[in-house]
């Protein structure tokens, strides 16, 4: 059966867009089965997240090398299947095993394979701040994302107004937590910086048109403030791509393909900090 939400159903036909319709979709879902009020009961039975900010800032002058959030992605738009990933605790160790500084776990089901229940296998297996990877545009999902033991969310600035970005920032400090605010161009990082966000991504991936341009780091870079942990999204085909985003002064870098497709994820780590040593 085909799940998937075309993106022309959105109405403005982006790949997000797509995305985002069927995200709301499964929402309802799981909110007929956990209502708002007993997902705040679990919030409280939760231990406090972990400080997200403090593992990945500074890898800009680490000589040790800049920080690797590593992703658990079954599944994405453009590429369709990349791994099966029978067991993600299996994964997460293997990442935090090759030094990871956060693992970053897709929770979107259609189009990434994911789920709450891939969060919750990481969260158990490793002690490194657990970033929650999806769409996320309704309160409910920030409340999941911790009572689930998420120590981070993204929050994507081409998928929220000023308005849900601030409020949706504030929720996650709230809560605890911090996001990744995530930018593709000039004008959403200057948005992000605007709402005060304290972790700025540029995905090198347009998440509109799935175009992915690993130069387009580097011409974003000049753009983030030098008070922002900076983060490098997406496009990482092995050590050289690290070494860059990391010469552009990336404090991190994240990536997914090339580790969930590598046989042994815990050697590609150690090559992607070797590489990226100043
Ligand atoms: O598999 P890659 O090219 O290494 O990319 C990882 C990560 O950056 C990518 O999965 C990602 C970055 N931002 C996102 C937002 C939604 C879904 C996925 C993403």
């Amino acid at each position: 059966m085909n799940t998937e939400t075309p993106a022309s159903a959105a109405g403005t036909g982006t790949v997000l867009d797509g995305i985002i319709a069927g995200v709301r979709e499964d929402l309802q879902a799981r909110r007929a089965e956990v209502p708002l009020a007993e997902l705040r009961a679990r919030v409280a039975d939760v231990p406090l997240a972990l400080d997200g900010l403090a593992a990945l800032r500074g890898g800009r002058d680490d000589a040790a090398g800049v920080r690797i959030i590593s992703e658990v992605k079954r599944s994405s738009p453009s590429k369709g299947s990349l791994a099966e990933i029978p067991d993600p605790a299996e994964l997460a160790r293997a990442y935090q095993a090759g030094g990871a500084s956060a693992v970053s776990v897709l929770t979107e089901r259609r189009r990434f394979a994911g789920s709450l229940a891939d969060l919750d296998a990481v969260r158990a297996a490793v002690d490194l701040p657990v970033l929650r990877k999806d769409f996320m545009v309704d309160e409910y999902q920030f409340l999941e994302a911790r009572a689930h033991g998420a120590d981070l969310v993204l929050l994507i600035v081409a998928a929220l107004d000023d308005t849900r970005l601030r409020d949706f920032l504030a929720l996650t400090h709230e809560l605890g937590m911090e996001a990744l605010v995530e930018a593709h161009t000039e004008e959403e990082i200057s948005r992000a910086v605007d709402v005060g966000a304290r972790i700025v991504g540029v995905n090198v991936r347009n998440l509109k048109t799935l175009d992915v341009d690993v130069a387009h780091y580097g011409t974003m870079a000049r753009h983030l403030p030098d008070d922002v942990v900076r983060i490098a999204e997406s496009g990482v085909d092995g050590p050289d791509v690290v070494a860059d985003y990391a010469s552009r002064g990336a404090d991190a870098v994240l990536v997914g393909e090339a580790l969930v497709r590598d046989g042994d994820p815990a050697a590609a780590l150690g090559r992607f900090r070797a590489a990226s040593r100043s």
